[in-house]
């Protein structure tokens, strides 16, 4: 039986369109970086995590296999999680304007015995946006709780001059990977 340590609405919705059936595991794992982590380690790890807090909560079922993923956006050096609040969302936004940025997604799949991680880097050209372009986009609310203060599937996506990866990552879990993953665990034919 498959888990989704995950409370991401999209997350859900996205590994619903594999058609197998999963149960949802409700956790609250710290996402902090590290000093000096580099960015794909800390999403690597992060992933691995969540799919490692959630195998504890279900460690007694058997056959349990628990799906752990995490999404940040990258700007050189810096790696922008969720917004803490609409000024830390703006900031964000300025920063992502006019330039192209990395959307890395990791995927860890673990069971009693067995890891397996997969990470799709995507790369998301966005058009060079006013303050008042900003400050419309936040109004929308669909900031929060979002890496990088915006959500593709939604708004921000007219804000989006072109994107090389996957659409799916990008919004938090990368499908073509992870039916890849759930494949080797034969979870998926
Ligand atoms: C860039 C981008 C991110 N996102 C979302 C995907 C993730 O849910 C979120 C990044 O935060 P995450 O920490 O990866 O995930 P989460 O806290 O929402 O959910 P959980 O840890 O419980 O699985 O940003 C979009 O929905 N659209 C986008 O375009």
């Amino acid at each position: 039986m498959l888990h989704l340590a995950s409370r991401s609405p999209r997350r859900a919705e996205l590994l619903a369109r594999l058609g197998l059936e999963f149960g949802l595991l409700d956790l609250d794992v710290p996402e902090q970086r590290g000093a000096g982590e580099p960015a794909a380690d800390y999403v690597r790890r992060v992933a691995r995590e969540k799919a490692g807090a959630g195998l504890l909560e279900v460690v007694a079922v058997p056959g349990a296999v628990v799906l752990g993923s995490d999404t940040e956006v990258i700007l050189g050096d810096r790696v922008f999680g969720k917004p803490a609040d609409a000024a830390d969302a703006a900031e964000m936004l300025r920063a992502l304007s006019g330039r192209s940025h990395e959307v890395l997604t990791a995927v860890s799949l673990v069971s009693a015995g067995r890891e397996a991680q997969a990470a799709v880097l995507t790369r998301v050209a966005v058009e060079t946006m006013s303050d008042d372009a900003i400050a419309r986009y936040l109004a929308c609310g669909e900031w929060q709780g979002k890496a990088g203060a915006y959500a593709i599937q939604g708004r921000f996506e007219a804000h989006v001059q072109r994107l090389d990866g996957s659409y799916s990552g990008v919004m938090g879990l990368p499908l073509h990977e992870t039916a890849g993953l759930l494949r080797q665990f034969g979870l998926l034919p």
